[in-house]
């Protein structure tokens, strides 16, 4: 088994698979989810273990949307573009058309996803029990999501970026220049290879 299910390697990471939903920017389930967990390579777990914990010295928790993703969902993604449909554009691409997104990048046919080493993430308050204020949110499509973005952000909001920033960057990670939330394993395993297997929570 090359993909671990992260949640039973860490049992108090918290998660929210919004592409098992119809909740995200395209409004349906997505192809190759057939369970709402989290898979990845031993290799990310091993340091989203070491991530974890120091997130929970700081009084917070990790909370993933996405880690391993399926070649058929971006396989569906691309069958998307050519739809009609925009049915979730007032929430997660409001300022943009359809076909900017994938002439800018914002979705794309090969993804860091599906080779088993990223992660999409954010922290909560252990107390609250509530993410901290990211300024914009999971695939938000937009200047605003770019990590390193200022315009009409809090100090607050600011700050809240660059600690899980620093949490991921400091202990193995590289960023996506346009969304704050995404992270892929510095050394991955398997650099050139698409997994398509599907995601299930005993692993694949
Ligand atoms: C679709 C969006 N959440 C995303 O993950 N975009 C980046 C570019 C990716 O697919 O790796
Ligand atoms: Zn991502």
């Amino acid at each position: 088994m090359k993909l671990l299910n992260i949640q039973k390697e860490i049992p108090d990471i918290l998660l929210d698979i919004r592409y098992c939903t119809t909740y995200n920017f395209i409004g349906e389930i997505i192809d190759g989810y057939i369970d709402p967990v989290a898979l990845g390579t031993k290799e990310l777990v091993k340091q989203l273990k070491v991530i974890n914990s120091k997130a929970r010295q700081m009084g917070y928790r990790l909370k993933i949307w996405d880690a391993y993703r399926p070649q058929s969902a971006l396989d569906h993604f691309m069958t998307w573009k050519d739809t009609e449909d925009d049915k979730m554009k007032s929430i997660f691409y409001p300022k943009y058309s359809k076909s900017y997104l994938f002439e800018n990048d914002f979705i794309i046919e090969k993804s860091a996803h599906t080779r088993g080493s990223t992660v999409d993430l954010t922290l909560v308050d252990e107390k609250t029990g509530k993410e901290l204020d990211m300024g914009s949110y999971f695939d938000y499509f937009g200047d605003i999501s770019s990590p390193l973005h200022k315009d009409g952000l809090t100090t607050i909001q600011i700050q809240n970026r660059m600690t899980l920033r620093h949490l991921m960057l400091d202990n193995g990670f590289i960023p996506l220049e346009s969304e704050w939330w995404h992270y892929t394993l510095k050394d991955e395993p398997y650099p050139d290879t698409y997994f398509n297997v599907e995601v299930k929570s005993d692993g694949n």
